[in-house]
């Protein structure tokens, strides 16, 4: 199936210039005893290279055929365009840290730390061990006593989200807390331009306790504004067995910094996500959208993402000085407007022509989504294109708990006990699975053959992702 051509025209051979062969500044290259250590600045960031001994020879031959190929943000194997696996590590980020601070303001005019804010000490040297200077000594008794997550349910927007944490408020060793906190993006966001509007330079990162801190009281609001209408102050009734679960489902989406604001805050976090088929999410997604707009009598916009220059928000807000008079488009102009800006980036391109495998696993394919997210659209293809923004949690040594969405739907019970034994608490049933924030038979938009066709052809190269990603039980999903 032929892709619409994009909005903006460009050829395979410009992505390579953007992506693979961007703009250096400086290349330094130190040469010891059996390994060579290499520090390329470009506009906006420092790769820090390091080749060991064993891949030295493959990766020189591939570093100056690849050459600027190679994009490195943390310690990882890295596979090079070509397809060689190189071990790299990313040394001496102090060093680099004033570089780039420069060069990210100079020509992009971003705050450095809106980038990093891992860059702290305490969170770069941070472990699963390191709980900093709290008090506590194990997780379990940082979290009763700092109202820190035990887990974080990450997605899917319009995947049964409320549906699930409707089910889990009724357990008894729940503690009912307020969903959508978006506090490891918007709220975080927020706190650090704060930060750093009262004390100055804050490019060091904050500490991983003031970090915590943060978190720590966003979630006591939650949990109080549950509380209080319920009568009881269950902030106090916080016992040992009790879990805290922050559930917000646009943090999937933020795949680019939130494993990393995780690692740095609460490393012990089980992670959940909800997966729905994309059609039927992005379909729902846009029902929403249009709920909304007809509630509030105009159209709805997304909020900019003013805190983080340049990416908009990516939850629609139901707020009425957005109000205006402008029609509804389409689903299907919704639909084209987001495969333009997927086309655009580069994220989406022509697999005949371009090894799908190949680019899936590539930096090229990160650069090309790290420029559709700071294009921030409504985003109905790409919250679905779930293996791009699993990759890396994935990353994460934390539990995982990946669930399909058609099956809490149809099986609820089981997959109720699933999650319950994943959180490692008692399995109940409850009497009642009602379906939660759902739109009405009739309300909801048929979606045209020839767009349906479309998004399927889309989606198909990252759905069949899920099973490398997520296992035998994802191989084929949503396949007709
Ligand atoms: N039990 C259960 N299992 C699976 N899916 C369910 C369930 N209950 C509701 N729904 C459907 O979930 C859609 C809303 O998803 P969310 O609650 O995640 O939306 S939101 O992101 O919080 O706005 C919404 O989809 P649409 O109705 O197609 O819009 C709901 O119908």
């Amino acid at each position: 199936m032929e892709l619409p051509q994009p909005q903006q025209q460009h050829t395979r051979h410009r992505l390579q210039q953007q992506r693979i062969f961007p703009l250096f500044f400086l290349v330094l290259t130190v040469i010891g005893v059996g390994w060579r250590l290499t520090i390329v600045l470009d506009r906006n960031q420092a790769y820090v290279m390091k080749f060991s001994n064993a891949t030295q020879s493959k990766s020189q031959s591939s570093f100056s055929k690849a050459t600027v190929g190679i994009v490195v943000r943390s310690p990882q194997e890295f596979t090079l365009l070509d397809g060689t696996v190189v071990s790299v590590g990313m040394i001496g980020p102090k060093i680099v840290r004033a570089q780039r601070q420069r060069l990210v303001q100079r020509n992009t005019g971003y705050p450095w730390q809106q980038w990093d804010i891992l860059e702290s000490d305490d969170c770069r040297n941070g472990t699963k061990s390191s709980f900093g200077t709290l008090g506590s000594t194990t997780p379990s008794r940082l979290i009763r006593k700092h109202w820190l997550p035990h887990a974080i349910l990450i997605g899917v927007q319009k995947g049964g989200t409320t549906a699930l944490y409707q089910y889990m408020d009724q357990h008894p060793n729940i503690v009912k807390s307020q969903k959508e906190l978006y506090f490891l993006d918007e709220v975080l966001d927020q706190y650090l331009l704060q930060q750093q509007e009262e004390e100055g330079d804050i490019a060091g990162g904050l500490p991983q306790t003031r970090l915590r801190q943060a978190y720590s009281a966003k979630m006591k609001q939650a949990v109080s504004s549950v509380t209080r209408n319920q009568g009881h102050n269950q902030q106090k009734d916080h016992h040992t067995n009790e879990m805290l679960v922050d559930w917000t489902p646009n943090y999937l989406f933020e795949s680019d910094r939130l494993p990393a604001r995780i690692s740095c805050i609460v490393p012990w976090a089980k992670l959940m996500v909800l997966l729905r088929n994309p059609v039927d999410r992005a379909r729902s997604q846009y029902d929403m959208k249009l709920r909304i707009q007809e509630s509030v009598g105009g159209n709805t916009r997304q909020t900019g993402r003013s805190q983080h220059p340049g990416r908009n928000h990516h939850h629609i807000i139901n707020n009425n000085k957005l109000q205006s008079t402008a029609p509804p488009i389409s689903f299907k102009e919704y639909v084209h407007n987001d495969l333009g800006a997927l086309q655009e980036a580069g994220v989406i391109q022509d697999w005949d022509t371009v090894n799908f495998d190949l680019f899936f696993y590539s930096p090229a394919m990160d650069e090309a989504w790290r420029t559709y997210m700071n294009n921030g659209l409504n985003a109905p293809i790409g919250m679905g294109l779930y293996a791009i923004q699993l990759k890396p949690f994935l990353k994460m040594e934390n539990d995982f708990l990946a669930i399909q969405s058609e099956k809490l739907m149809q099986e609820t019970d089981e997959i109720y006990g699933q999650v319950l034994d994943f959180l490692g608490l008692e399995r109940i049933s409850l009497e009642f699975y009602p379906k939660a924030n759902h739109a009405a038979k009739k309300q909801m938009t048929a979606v045209d053959e020839e767009t349906e066709k479309l998004l399927r052809h889309i989606f198909e190269p990252f759905n069949r992702k899920l099973g490398e990603l997520l296992g035998k039980e994802w191989e084929h999903v949503w396949e007709e």
